[in-house]
């Protein structure tokens, strides 16, 4: 199934071709003040270890719902997905995952939106496209984001910069990170350099875990779950996210049940046209069993 809403496509670093959607992301991040590069003190530390235990707190055993649509998607513009945020609290989740390539507009729309904790990203127009400059960490932040995630899978990014600069960034201006990986190696690399949680969003997406070696938003058949156990065996207390591909309530379940400690569902809540697609193709299915049944 095509996965226009929440595919990786290529965009630009907050702006996608809807072009307003984005407006002024740049000043925001411009106005943004960098609190200085100092050592907190004690008690400033404490609270703010506190602050990050009671956010990881809320997300536990909870379901996020990923709110995001590609430029060109129906559903593409900042206000839709406020309102698919709000709707998604109404009904329990725990957490909002937004951003995408709204950039920074659908970042303060969604949070304007809800009360639940946000995880922010922009996504750039790179091959590794998640959140991968210090730049768009900045706006994360600036926009409201709680955590803000990551690609953190072993690849260049587009500024130069390494994953370790960004989670220091990120902790400067009082954000978490999550950490979106392919591989359980990488999960490892990033919980040991300050990676506040990791989540499985790139398996799948990348030349290494890739059928075929290629990148196909949408198109590999189901979740990760494997990933999901490798990664809890060898990080029993890490805060571990499962996303990618999760289409039913028994795989939020078997994402649980192999370790995870909260899920992400994106395309099978908030992309009406997949959804449609898939009960259209059940039309054709229960059609034809409907069929053998009356001629048996
Ligand atoms: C690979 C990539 O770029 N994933 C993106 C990350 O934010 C989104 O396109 C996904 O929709 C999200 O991860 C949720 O996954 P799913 O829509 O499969 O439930």
């Amino acid at each position: 199934m095509s996965n226009p809403l929440h595919g990786t496509g290529s965009h630009s670093s907050g702006l996608d071709s809807a072009g307003s959607d984005t407006a002024g992301s740049d000043s925001a991040a411009a106005n943004h003040q960098e609190p200085d590069n100092q050592e907190p003190d004690n008690q400033a530390s404490n609270n703010e270890a506190s602050n990050n235990t009671a956010l990881l707190d809320r997300l536990a055993g909870g379901l996020i719902v990923s709110c995001q649509a590609s430029a060109g998607h129906p559903l593409r513009d900042s206000a839709t997905m406020a309102r698919l945020a709000a709707a998604a609290e109404a009904g329990g989740a725990v957490g909002i995952r937004a951003g995408g390539v709204g950039g920074v507009a659908d970042l303060r729309a969604v949070r304007a939106a809800v009360t639940v904790p946000l995880i922010g990203l922009i996504k750039l127009d790179a091959p590794v496209s998640i959140t991968s400059t210090l730049q768009a960490v900045r706006e994360c932040a600036a926009a409201g984001a709680d955590m803000v995630a990551i690609d953190a899978t072993a690849r260049p990014r587009l500024d130069g910069s390494s994953l370790a600069e960004q989670i220091v960034l990120a902790h400067r201006l009082g954000v978490l990170v999550l950490a979106d990986v392919a591989t359980a190696a990488e999960a490892d690399a990033a919980l040991a350099i300050g990676a506040d949680a990791v989540a499985t969003t790139l398996s799948g997406y990348t030349p290494d875990t890739a059928p075929q070696g290629r990148a196909v938003p949408g198109t590999a058949a189901g979740p990760d779950l494997d990933l999901v156990a490798d990664i809890r065996r060898r990080q029993p207390e890490a805060t571990l996210i499962a996303e990618g591909r999760i289409g039913s309530p028994d795989q939020v379940g078997a994402a649980v049940a192999a370790g995870a400690s909260a899920v992400v569902v994106g395309t099978a809540i908030t992309d009406l046209t997949a959804v449609t697609a898939r009960f259209v193709a059940g039309l054709g299915v229960s059609g034809m069993s409907e069929i053998s049944q009356q001629s048996q």
